[in-house]
């Protein structure tokens, strides 16, 4: 069975390749990065991460004609009302001086908490994955994973991507850019999505 992965970005198809590696080595399915077979990104017009998932699925399904798993996510800081939420890609902008792109994003969200304390940093990561069977599946299932930690003062470690060097997690006590990628595949919101999908999945 062949399912399109409908995303575009390298860092969570490097995670997905080692999560569906420990999980579907056995099962005869094979996952495609929708960058293999055409598949251009689509406009993320919801107001959610779930609408967003759908949007991404959807497209990735009618491109392709074979089932597909979009993830969306993001970062939700408490001190900034839960941005830059379903907005985390696109959070820096050339206009406001940051550029854009990873470096961007995480400059801005320093900049934007720069007078806020340790205490008042906490923030989470959010992951929902949808997975569709055809473009028109009128019941996309849908699983979700979140993953607690705060803000740093400053950038740590080199691995992982996005938001990872800012991102604290109390539970190992290091950035999630610091930890192994076995570490973070057993932890992360994305991780525990996907532990949801195991569990409930229809394909
Ligand atoms: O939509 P696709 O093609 O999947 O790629 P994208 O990068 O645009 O993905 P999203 O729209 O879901 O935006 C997710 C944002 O949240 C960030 N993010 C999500 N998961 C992360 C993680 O595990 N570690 C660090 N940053 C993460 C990521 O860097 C993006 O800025
Ligand atoms: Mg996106």
């Amino acid at each position: 069975m062949k399912i399109v992965l409908a995303s575009g970005n390298a860092g969570k198809l490097r995670e997905f390749r080692a999560l569906f590696d420990t999980h579907f080595a056995q099962q005869h399915i094979e996952m495609l990065p929708q960058t293999e077979l055409g598949v251009t990104e689509a406009e993320e017009t919801g107001l959610s991460f779930v609408e967003n998932a759908i949007i991404k699925a959807r497209h990735a399904c009618a491109v392709t004609g074979l089932p597909a798993l979009a993830d969306d996510s993001g970062l939700e800081v408490d001190a900034l009302a839960g941005a830059p939420g379903i907005y985390s890609a696109r959070y820096a902008q050339p206009q406001d001086g940051f550029g854009s792109g990873d470096a961007a994003n995480n400059a801005k969200l320093l900049a934007a908490l720069q007078d806020i304390t340790d205490e008042q940093r906490s923030a989470r990561f959010q992951c929902v994955l949808v997975y569709m069977r055809h473009a028109n599946d009128p019941t996309p299932q849908v699983f979700q994973g979140s993953w607690e930690g705060r803000i740093l003062q400053a950038p740590e470690g080199t691995d992982g991507f996005g938001y990872d060097p800012l991102f604290y997690v109390p539970e190992t006590g290091c950035a999630s850019a610091s930890l192994s990628k076995e570490r973070k595949n057993q932890l992360s919101h994305r991780a525990k999505a996907l532990q949801q999908l195991l569990q409930h999945w229809r394909p």
